[in-house]
């Protein structure tokens, strides 16, 4: 769990989401972050972002980078948030134009993707003619401080990047130019000594950050914030001034570990990578900048992602399907930057064969969940294994890799999180959440249905408040009114072997209730459904029959998933095709294009990889994207090249 200060909650009222400041904490408690809607996935980094930007952050960069952002990026590559420099949130402040326009960098986590950007830079240098013995990299450290500009009268923040605030009041309290710099060397970042950071202040501070946002705050400066401008620990550190490594590009690629090594140890300051940059002015011109980061410059970055921790206990926790999970407690360990206390085994054989109980040592990966995985175990104990379901006390059993509670009408957790999957599924409604299930169960609601039934006085008597119970009755409302896809409807049901992906799969051959009277034979004809999970599917759906009837008439706004009819799909141009949209396209939205290419039989695909066939390219699309896709082997068509493929069938 995370726990938000008072100041962070606040700084969340103040955004003026539209959700309570409670769902957006709840919000960063997901643990896996697949699970948070588009909607969501954003209100999390606006939010992360506002906090970061006051001085207030809720999660590590390498989280807010490696988690949030790079989910957003895998499911909207296009996204304008990740087009934009990241703005910093100005709360009751008037801003100001710039002198020159900041952005911020691109980023590299490995040797290859430096390379690709020495390609870029060589590319450009031979359009230009420019020989390649002139071509020279400036590398420095990445501070990890508060952006800020300095043009020898006002010192600005970065703000969106076009408009940042006047903060020459920091300069008014005494913050000095690092190196004994002069004002007005443009762009730099306000840093603060580590050295003093951890001999003076880390008792009285979290991070350096706190402390760079009072030294720009309108509001009194702290007493040992002001000391340690005096003694000269918090500095403005021009770029142009900047401890540097600058040389040939070819020593770069022979070099690299060393450089890289070399600069990120060279200043006493924090920082969070190494920053790369092309020397020649006439390249820099030449490749010029994104509306985020300039195209001659990269900053390389290195991910923790692996860490050896020790066990102190392991739990078990009953899922919705019945299946016991084996929860490690850890000795809280810092891992990708995020402090970890917990992470899940891979099922109870695991724990039971490679010993994992308290003081066995075991290795943590992340992989794009927030609580992550154990990969190994290093030093193994006795296991613990439980005997009950931790939940309802039935006596539990093997079945295959995994212990499962065999008790499947009257164990609370399987119940509870039955109806925390459907309503967390169809993912358009708030409110249902483990807490207010729970409660609903204690008063004996057990089904979805049952649910539905209950009106404003029945929740008031369940002991909740009367906005609350209002608020629940609407979220019901809510999730009948606004359309879902009939496959998330399905998927919210919680059948094994029916994820949304399936869902899709099934609905595109059969409507909804027709699922229901399919046999084992109907599904096996269809591609990707073999006998074994045909048989799991039947059987499951009929084990929800009688409840998803009734809550079917219910009347929910259901999408109706486009039918693949066999003779036609066989016919198009695109059956069987695997594509990519991407920009701007004329005839009308690219969703509505994915969806018609889906329902010729296509395969959609978010980003371009060696298995698409076509790259299907609107407006406004980079040279260097569709070069990339050529590389791959790639057909690109326009979007008028692509109309014509589907016309000329
Ligand atoms: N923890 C959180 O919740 C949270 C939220 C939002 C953003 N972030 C972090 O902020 C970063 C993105 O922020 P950003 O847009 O400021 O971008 P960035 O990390 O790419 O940094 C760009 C900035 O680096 C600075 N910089 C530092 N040293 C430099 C040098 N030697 N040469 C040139 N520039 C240098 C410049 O001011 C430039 O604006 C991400 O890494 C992310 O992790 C964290
Ligand atoms: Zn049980």
């Amino acid at each position: 769990m995370l726990n938000f200060n008072t100041k962070q909650l606040s700084i969340i009222e103040q955004l003026n989401l539209s959700q309570d400041v409670s769902v957006v904490v709840s919000l960063f408690n997901e643990q896996d972050v697949s699970q948070l809607s588009l909607n969501n996935l954003l209100t999390v980094l606006e939010t992360a972002n506002a906090l970061y930007r006051s001085g207030q952050p809720i999660i590590d960069d390498q989280v807010y980078d490696t988690v949030y952002l790079q989910e957003l990026k895998n499911r909207e590559p296009e996204h304008s948030f990740l087009n934009t420099v990241e703005p910093e949130v100005v709360i009751d402040s008037k801003t100001v134009a710039l002198p020159q326009k900041m952005l911020s960098t691109d980023k590299a986590y490995s040797f290859e993707e430096i390379k690709k950007w020495i390609e870029r830079l060589l590319k450009a240098a031979g359009e230009l003619s420019i020989d390649d013995s002139k071509i020279d990299i400036r590398v420095t450290p990445k501070l990890d401080g508060y952006a800020a500009f300095d043009d020898g009268s006002k010192l600005y923040t970065r703000g969106d990047g076009s408009r940042g605030q006047d903060i020459t009041r920091a300069f008014n309290r005494g913050l000095k130019v690092a190196e004994q710099g002069g004002r007005g060397q443009g762009p730099g970042e306000i840093v603060i000594k580590k050295s003093y950071f951890d001999s003076v202040l880390s008792d009285s501070f979290e991070n350096s950050r706190n402390i760079q946002a009072a030294i720009i705050a309108e509001k009194k400066v702290d007493k040992a914030v002001q000391t340690a401008i005096d003694a000269g620990a918090c500095v403005f550190y021009p770029f142009s001034l900047i401890t540097n490594w600058t040389g040939h590009y070819s020593e770069v690629l022979s070099d690299f570990e060393a450089i890289v090594e070399r600069i990120w140890n060279a200043v006493d300051y924090d920082i969070d990578g190494v920053i790369f940059e092309v020397t020649n002015d006439e390249i820099k011109q030449h490749m010029g900048a994104t509306r985020h980061h300039h195209r001659w410059q990269i900053a390389f970055k290195v991910n923790d992602e692996s860490a050896e921790v020790k066990v102190l206990r392991v739990i078990p926790q009953t899922s919705r399907t019945g299946r016991v999970s084996p929860v490690a407690e850890l000795e809280p360990t810092k891992l990708s930057g995020a402090t970890i206390s917990r992470a899940t085994v891979h099922h109870y054989n695991m724990v039971k064969t490679n010993g994992v109980g308290p003081g066995a040592v075991v290795q943590l990966v992340r992989s794009g969940l927030v609580i992550p995985k154990i990969e190994k175990v290093i030093t193994s104990v006795t296991p613990e294994l439980p005997i009950d379901c931790p939940s309802c006390g039935t006596h539990i059993l093997w079945e295959s890799d995994h212990l499962v509670c065999p008790n499947k009408t009257d164990c609370p957790a399987q119940t509870e999180n039955t109806l925390v999957h459907f309503f967390k599924t169809l993912g358009n409604n708030d409110g249902f959440g483990p807490k207010v299930i729970e409660k609903l169960h204690e008063h004996g609601l057990k089904r979805i249905h049952e649910i539905y039934d209950a009106a404003k006085n029945n929740f008031v008597g369940f002991g909740f408040g009367d906005k609350t119970a209002q608020n629940l009755v609407d979220q019901l409302t809510a999730s009948r009114e606004i359309e879902i896809e009939d496959w998330r409807f399905l998927a919210a049901f919680g059948v094994s072997r029916l994820a949304g992906g399936n869902c899709e799969k099934l609905l595109q051959h059969h409507s909804l209730d027709e699922l229901f009277a399919a046999s084992v034979e109907d599904l096996v004809k269809l591609d990707g459904f073999a006998q074994v999970s045909a048989e799991a599917i039947v059987e499951g759906l009929e084990n929800v029959r009688e409840e998803y009837f009734k809550v079917k008439s219910l009347n929910f706004n259901l999408a109706i998933t486009t039918k693949v009819s066999e003779q036609a799909a066989v016919e198009t141009p695109v059956f069987g095709k695997v594509l990519v949209f991407t920009g701007t396209m004329l005839q009308g939205s690219r969703g509505d294009m994915e969806k018609q290419a889906k329902a010729l039989g296509a395969k959609v695909a978010k980003s371009v990889s060696s298995k698409t066939s076509y790259l299907v390219a609107g407006e406004k699309v980079g040279a260097n994207k569709i070069n990339a896709a050529k590389d791959k082997g790639v057909t690109v068509l326009s979007e008028q090249e692509y109309l014509e493929l589907l016309a000329n069938n």
